[in-house]
């Protein structure tokens, strides 16, 4: 048994902030992490699907080179490469975390799965661990941070147990190039990958209960459902009801649609919370989707114990992760107010913020709407990238900004302009006598906020 200051569970994007902090103080830390340091954004979530998008994007623009008067000759996909490519960039990010746990003082990293048996009066918490070797270790402390995360949920369909399926985690371990990806779930995983995979020369099929991009805005759902459908990804609308093999690899009857088939099958149905795996006597509370439940500086109901990223319900994000190790850190910030940005990195992307156009509809407020087609801004014009819609939601009362949507060239950068004004609070007006760069997309913020009308 080992006592320690603190121990974090789980070396994701808030948990190592925490344990560097604490021991940077002087404080016994541990660090008990089950798979690979960074957790699923530098392992297999946001840095290794952005590395590989890049290497899409340059396909995709070498394709449309003479467009540009730019000749390259015949476009050749090496996925080994690109994908090889991702592996390098991310083990030299992870070596370079692994490094900073093992060479800091105070702090011990330990490989292994983590169970918790929390104390109800916060004296002295358990966290057993399960090492590589099968054998346990036991660590005590009055401090837990628990930085678990979530994992792809795999959907009840039948027959799924006996047919080869992947995950992120898979496919980004694949070398070689699926001839067809079958993709089950139009959300941001689903999407992200579709385009990549087509334009690496994969055929895909999208097969997206709600259809795709189901949360955001009719009009975005249209635009993406063009653009995919353009570049030669088939959407089919629907549940698959049974999966099993067949001669190509998969197939999936889907109701009221058909059999689809393809190579390879993918799940992005969703995520579901890995607090299951702290076991069964933490005592933690959660709500019905296995989220911790916390206050506003992530205290859960046993005292001593944090809940930080994705595991708490409150984003499902790299930077609401980070972010959550950060406002911990620097008390009295708490999370109550936080305005959460966020983009999904199709090409071009989609930048988020606030309400879309039926939570303002269902708000009860007087909403003012402000939009152009991204084929009006002149910078998309001049680079031929004229797909795509901005968005700006305001309050006519209050003259508050209540969201923004822009799909189209460089949205996860532009919204954040409006992201920073609304977290800063500030009225719409002040945005609207802004003055912008020229040309630029964000210098589209004045003209749209100059010309608001009622939402219908
Ligand atoms: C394909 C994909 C693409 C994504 N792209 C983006 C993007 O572009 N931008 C963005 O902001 N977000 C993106 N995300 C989401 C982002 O990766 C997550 O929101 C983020 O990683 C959450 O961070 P976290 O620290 O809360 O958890 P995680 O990063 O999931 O870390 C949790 C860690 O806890 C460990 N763990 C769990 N249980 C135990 C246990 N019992 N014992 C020991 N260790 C344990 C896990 O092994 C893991 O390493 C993407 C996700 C996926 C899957
Ligand atoms: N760019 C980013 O920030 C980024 C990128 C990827 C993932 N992520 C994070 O990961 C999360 C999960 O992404 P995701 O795409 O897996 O989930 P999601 O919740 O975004 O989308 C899942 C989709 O699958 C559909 N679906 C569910 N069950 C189905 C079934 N049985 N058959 C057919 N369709 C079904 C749903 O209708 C939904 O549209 C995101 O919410 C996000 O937080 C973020």
């Amino acid at each position: 048994m080992t006592r320690y200051d603190a121990v974090v569970i789980g070396a994701g994007q808030a948990g190592p902030s925490v344990a560097f902090a604490y021991a940077a103080q002087g404080r016994r830390v541990a660090v008990v992490e089950m798979a690979k340091p960074g957790g699923t954004c530098l392992n297999h979530g946001c840095r290794p699907t952005k590395a590989l998008r890049a290497s899409a994007v340059v396909a995709h623009s070498a394709r449309r080179a003479a467009d540009f008067g730019v000749h390259v000759g015949e476009v050749r996909v090496d996925f080994g490469q690109a994908i090889g490519r991702v592996h390098t960039l991310i083990d030299g990010m992870r070596s370079g975390l692994q490094e900073s746990f093992d060479s800091t003082e105070n702090l011990d990293y330990v490989h292994g799965r983590a169970r918790l048996v929390g104390d109800p009066d916060g004296r002295e918490h358990t966290v057993l661990v399960t090492l590589d070797d099968g054998s346990e270790t036991e660590l005590t402390t009055g401090e837990v941070y628990l930085n678990v995360g979530n994992r792809a949920a795999i959907p009840p369909i039948d027959g799924l147990e006996e047919v080869p399926y992947l995950t992120e985690v898979e496919l980004l371990a694949l070398s070689e190039l699926p001839s067809h990806l079958v993709i089950v779930g139009g959300g941001y995983i689903g999407l992200e990958f579709g385009q990549m995979f087509r334009r690496f020369g994969s055929e895909v099929t999208i097969v997206a209960g709600g259809g795709i991009a189901s949360r955001e805005d009719a009009d975005v759902q249209q635009i993406l459902t063009d653009l995919f459908t353009d570049e030669g990804i088939r959407i089919v609308a629907g549940r698959p009801s049974r999966v099993s093999g067949s001669t190509e690899g998969v197939s999936l009857e889907v109701p009221d649609v058909g059999t689809v088939t393809g190579s390879h099958l993918l799940l992005a149905t969703g995520r579901r919370s890995n607090s299951d795996q702290l076991g069964p006597d933490s005592g933690l509370e959660t709500d019905d989707h296995g989220f911790v439940l916390t206050d506003d500086r992530y205290a859960t109901n046993l005292p001593g114990v944090w809940a930080l990223g994705d595991v708490n319900g409150r984003g499902a994000f790299t930077h609401t992760s980070y972010q959550d190790g950060d406002i911990y850190l620097h008390p009295p910030r708490t999370v109550a107010g936080r305005v959460t940005t966020y983009a999904m990195f199709t090409d071009p992307p989609l930048g988020r913020v606030g309400m879309g156009l039926q939570e303002a509809r269902d708000s009860g407020r007087r909403v003012l709407k402000g939009e152009v087609p991204m084929s009006s801004v002149s910078r998309a014009k001049l680079e031929s990238e004229t797909t795509g819609v901005m968005r700006v939601l305001v309050d006519a009362d209050t003259e508050e900004i209540l969201g923004a949507t822009i799909l189209g060239l460089q949205a996860d950068d532009v919204v954040q302009v409006v992201g920073v004004a609304m977290q800063a609070g500030v009225r719409y007006p002040v945005l609207r006598d802004a003055l912008p760069i020229h040309p630029t997309v964000s210098e589209f913020f004045p003209t749209i906020l100059g010309a608001l009308e009622p939402l219908d």
